[in-house]
């Protein structure tokens, strides 16, 4: 079964003739793997020059060819969760030569995006949304009449989310409805799978000899007209009791079909076909391995679960930071934070929303396991998880991305503010990421949580100052939010003592004349570049709630201008917490408010992005010559 481990050919024969699934079904089934060999090859070789997901593109290879194959693509709708893995259905959908840009800027994207091809039915990046969307799509087309197949892809980490099991539970009650759910199981999230499901699919999994028999029973069951189909069907799930609980998804009124191998395209390709000639909502679960054909990958797939640029004959040096550059970074900072503070109060819990390696809390979860919590992908759990232990005397840190807390708002408002409970977020990735793009900026933290009461905000603007607002909301009696940017800062290396800073406190960093510029976290190091410039009065706000109102009002009294800085949407960030205190003061001073721009930022290097919305400090300093202009 396994195929390719060497680097790309050149002259990839079978794939050099596929401008589009159509050329691809003019493939001779038995032409697929020697495919399948060039495709992997082409991810490995393109993904090293790029960056990218690469673990799970190499294990969707053959499925992906198969779903091409078999399918009438883009009339049937394939949805991909998450869409980490579509690289193989781009190159298959004309955009190969485009791979060369993948996640740079101004190139493709790394996700499935509905304004980059008609093969991509439905964007995604944040999990667990396709079986909800390819229903939606299956529903469309019951309503319309119309004969085709909505089909989503669904990892087994995605599989674990709330969401998910939303859509089974709707979509398992309408009986005529043609979808096809995949489950793609390599027993992996980004790390080691948790939780009860991924119990239940290693049970399915050691079914496989009583699975195989039904799967012979089935290509049999299918040829028999549609009454005597459905008595027998009755009749295997009987049989089936007596053997095995029922699947879960069974119970939810899909058709279960698997487990079966998916790199084994002469196992893929039948029963897709099969599947393809099904009515109602079927569920089929293959089994593929992460890193599949890459030697490097397949024994370390975490570590290429997501990987910066690489040398593909050497692989990645295990240990080399490609967030940082090299520096410490704010998840670094965090995750040795979260040991110090667990070493010295045993009320303290981690939680992560299956993010253990991007949050940084690895050497936590092994140095604490019976603290830690890898809740699957739940941000909603996740947070009202940490309010139940927050209720018994614990301190819960739920380490978050910004972009993913959007999924766990309620739950935050409800659970944790509206009860005062000390919950404290750590929210990692706040501000542009960079390749991973729109889906995944942290752009709109502060507009979000600075409306919710209770809540204490801090932005530290370096990296010791991460680590003393880390200490002090801990601390602290009440909810707290401390957000810090992917990679690292100024560079300022934390003390290791740590000490409560006064809340709601900002600092004056540079005295200056007639433009006061108030940076708000990852925005300072600019902030005094453009300072120095200028010779303007460079405040460090530190704190968006509550905002230091005295130190707004005192440089309001002594500026001309007052210029926010914020690496978030300028819509409902901290500048306009900036803007309402001066209202409410009644200062008819002039706000400049610099941020994130009111449209969704594309993916690209965090310098260029910068510099393309303006943040950079030219770009700073023009918004500000303009403020001055006459009649601005
Ligand atoms: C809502 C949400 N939370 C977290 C993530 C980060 N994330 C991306 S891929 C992934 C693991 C997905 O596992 P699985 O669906 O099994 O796909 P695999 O990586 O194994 O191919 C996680 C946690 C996300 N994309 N969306
Ligand atoms: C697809 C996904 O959501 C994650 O894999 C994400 O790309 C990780 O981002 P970081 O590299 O910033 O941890
Ligand atoms: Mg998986």
């Amino acid at each position: 079964m396994p195929h390719a481990t060497q680097p790309a050919s050149p002259r990839a024969s079978l794939l050099d003739r596929i401008a589009s699934p159509a050329d691809l079904r003019k493939l001779e089934a038995s032409e697929l793997p020697v495919l399948a060999d060039e495709l992997r090859n082409f991810l490995i070789d393109s993904v090293s020059r790029t960056g990218g997901h690469l673990s799970s593109n190499l294990g969707t290879v053959e499925l992906t060819i198969a779903l091409h194959y078999v399918f009438n693509t883009p009339e049937d709708r394939i949805v991909w969760d998450v869409g980490h893995q579509t690289y193989a259905h781009k190159v298959l959908t004309g955009r190969r030569e485009a791979m060369a840009g993948l996640r740079q800027y101004q190139g493709i994207s790394g996700f499935p995006r509905r304004c980059e091809s008609d093969y991509d039915t439905f964007g995604t990046a944040h999990s667990s949304t396709s079986i909800s969307a390819a229903l939606g799509m299956a529903e469309a087309a019951r309503l319309r009449g119309e004969d085709r197949r909505a089909i989503a892809v669904i990892g087994d980490g995605a599989m674990s989310a709330g969401m998910a099991f939303e859509a089974l539970n709707n979509a398992g009650d309408i009986h005529d409805t043609n979808l096809l759910v995949i489950l793609n199981d390599n027993e992996m999230s980004i790390s080691p799978p948790v939780g009860a499901l991924n119990k239940h699919l290693s049970r399915l999994l050691s079914g496989r000899i009583y699975n195989g028999a039904r799967k012979i029973g089935k290509r049999f069951l299918e040829n028999l007209p549609p009454p005597v189909f459905e008595l027998a069907r009755r009749t295997e799930e009987h049989v089936k009791g007596m053997v095995m609980p029922g699947t879960m998804f069974e119970e939810f009124g899909f058709n279960y079909i698997g487990p079966i191998d998916g790199h084994d395209l002469e196992s893929l390709l039948p029963t897709l076909q099969n599947l393809r000639t099904l009515k109602g909502p079927q569920f089929l679960h293959v089994i593929t391995r992460k890193g599949q054909g890459y030697k490097l990958a397949e024994a370390d797939p975490i570590l290429y679960h997501g990987v910066s640029k690489f040398d593909h004959t050497a692989g990645i040096a295990t240990g080399k930071d490609s967030k940082g550059g090299g520096k410490l970074t704010y998840t670094q900072i965090f995750g040795d934070w979260l040991c110090d503070m667990a070493a010295i109060d045993k009320r303290l819990v981690a939680i992560t929303p299956a993010m253990r390696e991007g949050s940084g809390m690895v050497r936590f979860a092994h140095e604490y396991p019976d603290r830690y919590y890898d809740v699957g992908i739940a941000e909603q759990h996740a947070l009202t998880f940490g309010a139940g232990l927050a209720c018994e005397g614990f301190k819960p840190v739920v380490a978050i991305y910004s972009t993913f807390l959007q999924r766990a708002y309620d739950q935050f408002i409800h659970d944790v503010a509206l009860q005062n409970l000390p919950v404290m977020m750590a929210i990692d990735r706040a501000g542009l990421v960079g390749a991973d793009g729109a889906t995944h900026h942290g752009a709109f933290d502060l507009s979000y949580l600075a409306c919710i009461p209770n809540l204490t905000i801090f932005c530290p603007a370096d990296e010791n100052e991460c680590r003393q607002m880390l200490y002090t909301a801990y601390m602290h009696d009440g909810p707290t939010a401390v957000r810090y940017p992917r990679g690292s800062g100024l560079g300022v290396t934390p003390m290791a003592d740590m000490s409560l800073m006064p809340i709601g406190k900002g600092e004056i960093r540079r005295q200056g004349k007639r433009t006061a510029l108030l940076a708000f976290g990852s925005m300072l190091g600019n902030a005094l570049k453009a300072g120095d410039e200028i010779d303007a009065t460079v405040a460090n706000m530190r704190f968006v709630k509550p905002i230091d109102r005295e130190l707004i009002l005192q440089l309001a009294a002594g500026h001309e201008l007052l210029v926010t800085l914020e690496e978030n949407a300028t819509i409902g960030g901290a500048g306009s917490e900036v803007t309402r205190v001066l209202h409410e003061a009644g200062l008819p001073v002039r706000v400049l408010q610099i941020g994130l721009p009111d449209r969704f930022i594309d993916h690209g290097d965090h310098a260029q992005l910068f510099t393309e919305i303006g943040l950079d400090v030219p770009g700073i300093l023009k918004r500000i010559e303009e403020a001055y202009q006459p009649n601005s």
